[in-house]
């Protein structure tokens, strides 16, 4: 373990990891070294392809570093990561299962007693606004509102840590920014650790305390960008604020450099 590793600070760390892909010409992450302090919002952007889940995925405990070494609460992760829970793009619910029994799975897999999960389940439907809905199935649902069963799915449980890749991608403007803040109003109620991966500069500031910067492929860590708003934000007097601007033309011209934009108009 490095000297400078701190459990009682640190969360989630990676130490000097590459990760190649067997039979991929070049590394998906090389030698990145990152530190998501205890209780901390942390985003992570950059171009496509620049290592983002794989990130996720070595958090998880899905990947094994090809060099390097991955903690988690201090330790080495060796397997896969059970106090970690991850949401990704596809809201991935179960389609047999009604919305009360796909926020509860992770209960019923812990074997949380019955009285306590029907109460833990009452408790998310009504914090993620699905009251009326308890017994409808995936099918029945809009996207926006299948994305606010894989968030209960994941927070019920209060994880140690929560991994997010793009969880907003696929929605329309409205409903990602209403998701936004709703996510905002949970984490801020609950404040654990959780690491968000996004395309999306304006998500990035709304949410983080710290913007990671990627760079293409094999992905680096560029830099990693302070956000200094207090809490708990408004995302609509943020957008407003001069400071908001200033912040996201600084994270542009990071961003930008990792762009090849010279096939656009
Ligand atoms: N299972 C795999 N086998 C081989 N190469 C892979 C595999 N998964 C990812 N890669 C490669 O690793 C690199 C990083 O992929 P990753 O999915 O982590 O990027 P990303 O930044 O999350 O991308 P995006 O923003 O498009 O989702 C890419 O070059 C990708 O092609």
């Amino acid at each position: 373990m490095p000297s400078e590793l701190d459990p009682a600070t640190d969360a989630l760390r990676l130490d000097n990891v590459t990760l190649d892909f067997p039979g991929s010409p070049r590394p998906a992450i090389e030698n990145v070294s990152l530190r998501v302090a205890r209780r901390k919002f942390v985003a992570v952007i950059g171009p496509s392809g620049c290592g983002k889940s794989t990130i996720l995925n070595l958090a998880a405990g899905l990947l094994t570093p090809t060099e390097g070494e991955v903690y988690f609460d201090g330790e080495p992760i060796t397997a896969v990561n059970s106090s970690a829970a991850y949401v990704t793009q596809a809201a991935n619910l179960l389609p047999w299962l009604t919305v009360r029994a796909n926020i509860g799975l992770a209960l019923k897999f812990r074997d949380v007693p019955k009285s306590e999960r029907a109460e833990k389940i009452a408790h998310w439907v009504k914090v993620v606004g699905l009251t009326g809905f308890e017994d409808s199935y995936p099918r029945e649902l809009s996207g926006g509102m299948q994305k606010r069963v894989s968030i209960a799915r994941a927070l019920i449980y209060d994880p140690s840590i929560v991994l997010m890749d793009e969880p907003f991608g696929p929605l329309d403007a409205i409903t990602r920014l209403r998701l936004q803040q709703d996510l905002l109003n949970l984490w801020e109620e609950q404040s654990g650790t959780l690491v968000f991966v996004t395309h999306d500069l304006n998500e990035a500031i709304y949410l983080a305390d710290e913007v990671v910067v990627m760079s293409k492929g094999p992905g680096t860590v560029r830099q990693v960008l302070p956000v200094p708003f207090e809490r708990p934000r408004h995302i609509g007097s943020l957008i407003e604020s001069p400071e908001f601007s200033e912040l996201y033309n600084e994270l542009w011209s990071l961003f930008k450099a990792e762009l090849d934009l010279s096939e656009a108009a």
